[in-house]
């Protein structure tokens, strides 16, 4: 809620300057004109939210939408089927229900709204739906904006303090039981600081969430059991350095950190989602570098060195603003 709090706050002290028209240098072919950027709502915006922070994912681009003017219909996930109530809810005791419905429903509910035309499309969620929105904005030329998952890598050099490093990855990996779009999804690092690493990460784990994070407040669960089923299918086969323990009952998996992962595994193919860390080691950055590479871009890059040369490489470099 603070984000969404900051959102609204930051809207409302700079909406006068980014609504106001633009004016554009002119060239040959505009010198005898008034020539400026004037900034329109684009109609009617469609966002689709997930469920991982299902108020923020939600919210967060119905404010900006609104604040641009333009009309919104909200669709929350049906899989946090308590907040899609809740939006249904209190969303019309505030908001003219005309102009910003909220549509609640699951596949065939949106299936039905993206055969409309909407003006904009924002959708939070996994990739292969992302490629569904976009193919049906397609069909009318809709501008979509696509707020999707990947693998995040932690690279750990082994000239860095390891301490801030595991407590930092720890928190990082395992708030929100690893449902977090940008935490670490895997660690690259020199196996000689494998063992060091596993200890700290076990110690930081008892300073979160104790002996047993099953009866820690502050330990969250897998939202279903199809993602229950879904991390645990990704558990199969791999050698469990810390945790490993689960419940289907009541969708709980134990922070669990794998060792001696094989790059072609299946835990190292799809964003994992989950709290499962799978160390892989590598020999140097130029190693970590190249198997980051041969994968799909990632939504966040981590990197913990001493030694700048690290920092000095384009991917690290151009790391996005949660970095
Ligand atoms: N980049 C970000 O800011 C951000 C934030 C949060 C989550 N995510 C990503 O979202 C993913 C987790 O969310 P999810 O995808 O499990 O959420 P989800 O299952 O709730 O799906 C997201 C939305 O897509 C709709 N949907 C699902 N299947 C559909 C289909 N076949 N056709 C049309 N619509 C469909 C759902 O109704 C829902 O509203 C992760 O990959 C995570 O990284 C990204
Ligand atoms: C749990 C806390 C304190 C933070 C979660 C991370 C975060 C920045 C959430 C905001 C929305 C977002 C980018 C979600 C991705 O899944």
């Amino acid at each position: 809620m603070m984000g969404l709090l900051a959102e609204i706050e930051l809207i409302i002290d700079n909406l006068h300057k980014w609504a106001a028209p633009q004016h554009v240098k002119k060239n040959l072919t505009t010198m005898g004109d008034d020539v400026y950027i004037n900034y329109e709502p684009l109609g009617v915006v469609l966002v689709i939210g997930a469920w991982n922070y299902p108020l923020v994912v939600v919210l967060q681009p119905v404010v900006g939408a609104i604040a641009a003017g333009n009309a919104v219909v909200i669709k929350p996930s049906e899989v946090a089927e308590h907040t899609a109530k809740l939006l249904e809810k209190i969303v019309p005791r505030y908001l003219d229900k005309e102009l910003y419905p909220v549509v609640n429903g699951g596949v065939p509910e949106t299936t039905k709204l993206l055969a409309e035309r909407f003006d904009h499309i924002f959708y939070t969620g996994n990739t292969s739906v992302g490629k569904i929105i976009m193919q049906a904005a397609a069909k009318f030329l809709t501008p979509v904006t696509l707020e999707l998952g990947g693998k995040s890598p932690c690279y750990i050099d082994k000239d860095c303090d390891i301490d801030i490093a595991s407590r930092r990855i720890t928190w990082g990996k395992f708030v929100n039981c690893g449902q977090t779009c940008i935490a670490p999804d895997y660690v690259l690092c020199d196996k000689s600081i494998q063992g060091k690493l596993i200890e700290k990460i076990k110690e930081t784990l008892k300073e979160f969430y104790g002996e047993n994070p099953k009866e820690s407040q502050d330990y969250e669960r897998i939202i279903n059991q199809r993602h229950f089923k879904r991390v645990l299918g990704l558990l199969q086969g791999e050698k469990v350095a810390i945790g490993g323990e689960h419940d289907e009952s009541s969708c709980y998996i134990a922070p669990t950190v794998l060792i001696d992962v094989k790059p072609n595994a299946k835990v190292m193919q799809e964003e994992i989602f989950g709290p499962l860390l799978p160390i892989i080691t590598v020999k140097d950055v130029d190693e970590a570098i190249q198997f980051i590479n041969q994968k799909e871009k990632p939504l966040a890059l981590y990197a913990f060195a001493n030694d700048k040369k690290v920092f000095g490489y384009p991917c690290v470099q151009n790391l996005g603003p949660d970095c």
